[in-house]
């Protein structure tokens, strides 16, 4: 058996690289751009004013002094002329501020009596004038590749650039496979349950950035998953789920083989989520998920997001982990890389009692996946451990 990390390469080197394509920024949220952005103009183009009151020279914003207003300036209309010593200019937030001005007294430390103004508090030493170019200039890189946030989408607007190169959204074929599945909402007979990791991973795959493909469930029968990957043709993943062990009807290698997948992998030094395999299939990557809830969840956690976000340009690398500090005693592992369903909290790991494989409620429950090492030995309470967090601390 191969370890995560060998998976993980074989994985990377089937992977395409997605093509480029140019979207307008209010499609762009969460892609993935592949080139710099450029800044078309500095912000703010023109000194500007940070506060509402009054704009006076540099050095006369003293208690007691006294000017003429002789205008007015407000964002998107500026004041023309040149203010003197002894004079000032009402202005407000955004506006640029006039020759001549070098300081902006806040309104409530003045006191005006027709154009006479007089300043009344003790303004700071803050001129509350925002410099040309403060926050960016023009030429400035907004650098790539990166998965473009909502911050990112204020910054690129106010950079003037209205459109942004990105890669396109890798299509992820999801293909579940059993008898004894059916959908959400349908009624199950007797012996069967409900089609659920399908769920989770789709979701998985949406909040990548990628675009699911829900496929009809296939029966446990080689035409049935034949008809399911002739309707996965088109995608840049296949993903199937479940058939992947060694049981009479885990028949995915073997239909998946004679429709021409090539098997770069089958199995991994991994717990859970051993009977993992992959390949490539035609221009597409197969990717075939053990069935078990917990084992399909993982690997779309170690696997797939990580192949998803290298086909979307971002770097080859593996779900990111943290060391935190383990809060009960561990027995030691075994030889397969365990990845414990684990709740952090304020860096403390502590792993549920409960491992099986298929139990959702504690998936649901845990924030974190606790790491153990291959042949890793009992840890103490207290000892430093590295984890692979799945979602925000809550
Ligand atoms: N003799 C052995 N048996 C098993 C081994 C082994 O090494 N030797 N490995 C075990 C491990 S580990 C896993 S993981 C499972 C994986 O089996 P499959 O990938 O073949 O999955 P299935 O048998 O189809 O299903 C397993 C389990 O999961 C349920 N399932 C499947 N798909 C879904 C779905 N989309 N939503 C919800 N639940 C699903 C299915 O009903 C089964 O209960 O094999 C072990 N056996
Ligand atoms: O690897 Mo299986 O995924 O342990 O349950």
């Amino acid at each position: 058996m191969i370890t995560v990390n060998e998976a993980l390469d074989h994985l990377f080197a089937l992977a395409p690289a997605m093509p480029r394509e140019t979207v307008p920024l209010l499609q762009a949220r969460g892609r993935v751009m592949i080139e710099d952005a450029v800044a078309r103009r500095s912000q703010p183009p023109f000194a500007a004013s940070a506060m509402d009151g009054y704009g006076v020279a540099a050095g006369a914003a003293q208690p007691g002094q006294s000017f003429d207003v002789i205008g007015e300036a407000s964002a998107g209309h500026g004041f023309a002329g040149v203010v003197g010593p002894a004079q000032s200019v009402r202005i407000f937030t955004g506006a640029p501020v006039p020759e001549g001005v070098g300081h902006v007294v806040l309104q409530e430390d003045c006191s005006r009596d027709g154009a006479r103004l007089t300043i009344t508090g003790t303004p700071g030493e803050g001129t509350n004038i925002r410099p040309a170019g403060g926050d960016f200039h023009e030429g400035d890189r907004l650098g790539a590749p990166r998965r473009l946030t909502p911050a990112d989408l204020a910054l690129l607007a106010s950079m003037n650039v209205a459109e942004v190169p990105v890669s396109r959204k890798p299509v992820v074929a999801l293909i579940s496979t059993g008898d004894e599945l059916v959908m959400p909402g349908e009624t199950p007979g007797p012996d069967q349950i409900i089609a659920s990791n399908t769920f989770g991973l789709h979701a998985l795959i949406e909040e990548a950035g990628a675009t699911a493909r829900l496929l009809p469930i296939a029966s446990d029968n080689a035409a049935s998953l034949a008809t399911a990957f002739e309707l996965a043709q088109g995608a840049d993943v296949v993903v199937t789920i479940g058939g992947a062990s060694v049981g009479d009807h885990d028949i995915v290698a073997r239909v998946a083989e004679e429709i021409g997948m090539e098997r770069a992998f089958y199995k991994i030094a991994m717990r859970p989520g051993k009977p993992l395999m992959a390949g490539r299939l035609g221009e597409a990557v197969m990717i075939g998920l053990p069935g078990n809830p917990v084992s399909a969840m993982v690997c779309g956690h170690l696997f797939l997001l990580p192949v998803l976000r290298a086909m979307m340009g971002l770097p080859a690398s593996p779900a990111p982990r943290i060391n935190a500090v383990l809060g009960a005693d561990v027995g030691a592992n075994g030889p397969r890389e365990h990845y414990m369903r684990a709740r952090l909290s304020g860096g403390v790991v502590t792993p549920f009692d409960r491992q099986d494989s298929s139990f959702l409620s504690i998936l649901s429950d845990a924030n974190a996946l606790l790491v153990r090492p291959i042949s890793d030995g009992p840890r103490k309470s207290g000892e430093t451990v590295e984890v692979v967090p799945l979602s925000r601390e809550s």
